[in-house]
């Protein structure tokens, strides 16, 4: 099984690492600085106390998905239409694209502009990028992929990569479980930098958390997605289970990078007006980290 990672960010150096370390032949593609590291030295991978050094391909050009069996597409969410555009022209027509991002349309708005087998994955990872070529694991490493054609192939390797990978029809109820969460989460941390013990601790939290949530599960009942009786308790217990984390929002906020948020509470504004449903704190959420982000931007 050849692979080709698109998007050699946290996700895509630690999963297409794991692979490549199994044997795998794979390619990452990504941004100069990574690999020129990866060319010259290996990826290095830090899980716990180890590090590895993995050697294996790293280009800057999308022609790098040309010939892979499956493609890890793991770019952030507001880059899926341009770069699913940019491969296009090089992917195989049987190629298996596996979408690793967080968000519930991705593998849809992919597939409008590829066509094709496009699955998508939900991914529970904590993993970050500690320097050119260097990836450090936090915790777990579980997928949850929608079935496809070559499933069962995909899932043999990963486990011998050490990747448990469970095969779901109801994969995308799994990424809107994850939605509702990072609705909850990633504004409120990104917007005051708390991480999330903290958070919680704050006065008002948890009640805008609730309304939160309540709006994002009316906007997934009503879009036919099944959520858990049990979500709002698992939303709030969260954050004693990683105090000391800060969201992806509020790490891309702080580093003056474009935030997922429209393709968080902002998906979820967009989905409720379709259905006529009001998502006012979702609305407040989301307006305030865009001002943020234009303010850092300097508009
Ligand atoms: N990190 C985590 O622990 C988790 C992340 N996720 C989700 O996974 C997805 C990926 O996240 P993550 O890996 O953290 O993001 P990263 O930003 O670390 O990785 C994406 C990488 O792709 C690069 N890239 C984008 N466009 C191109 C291009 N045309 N050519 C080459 N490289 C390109 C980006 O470069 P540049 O930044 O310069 O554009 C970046 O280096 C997101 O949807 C995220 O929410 C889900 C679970 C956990
Ligand atoms: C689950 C959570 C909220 C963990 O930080 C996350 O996915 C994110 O930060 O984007």
């Amino acid at each position: 099984m050849k692979v080709a990672v698109m998007g050699a960010g946290a996700i895509g150096c630690y999963y297409g690492g794991l692979l490549a370390r199994s044997g795998l032949p794979v390619t990452l593609i990504g941004r100069p600085q990574h690999v020129d590291a990866v060319t010259q030295r290996g990826l290095l991978l830090d899980i716990g106390q180890e590090q590895f050094t993995v050697p294996m391909a790293a280009t800057t050009e999308v022609s790098g998905v040309a010939g892979a069996d499956v493609v890890l597409f793991s770019v952030k969410s507001g880059d899926t239409e341009a770069v699913g555009r940019a491969m296009l022209p090089y992917l195989r027509p049987d190629v298996t694209i596996l979408c690793l991002q967080n968000g519930v349309d991705n593998p849809d708005r992919l597939r409008a502009v590829i066509g094709g087998t496009v699955v998508p994955v939900a991914v529970y990872v904590a993993t970050a990028m500690a320097g050119p070529g260097h990836v450090r694991h936090h915790g777990r490493g579980d997928l949850v992929m929608g079935p496809n054609p070559h499933d069962s192939e995909i899932v043999q390797h990963f486990a011998a990569a050490g990747i448990p990978t469970t095969v779901s029809a109801t994969a995308i109820d799994a990424l809107w479980a994850k939605l509702i969460v990072n609705c909850a989460y990633n504004a409120l941390s990104a917007l005051t930098q708390l991480p999330y013990g903290r958070l919680l601790a704050m006065g008002g939290v948890a009640e805008v958390m609730t309304d939160v949530v309540a709006e994002c599960v009316a906007v997934a009942t009503a879009s036919g997605v099944t959520v858990s009786p049990e979500i709002l308790p698992s939303v709030l217990g969260l954050a004693a289970s990683m105090p000391g984390q800060r969201s992806s929002t509020a790490q891309d906020l702080a580093m003056g990078k474009p935030t997922e948020i429209d393709h968080l509470n902002g998906f979820v504004i967009r989905r409720g007006a379709e259905l006529g449903i009001p998502t006012p704190a979702n609305r407040v959420l989301h307006t305030l980290v865009k001002a943020t982000e234009a303010v850092k931007r300097g508009d």
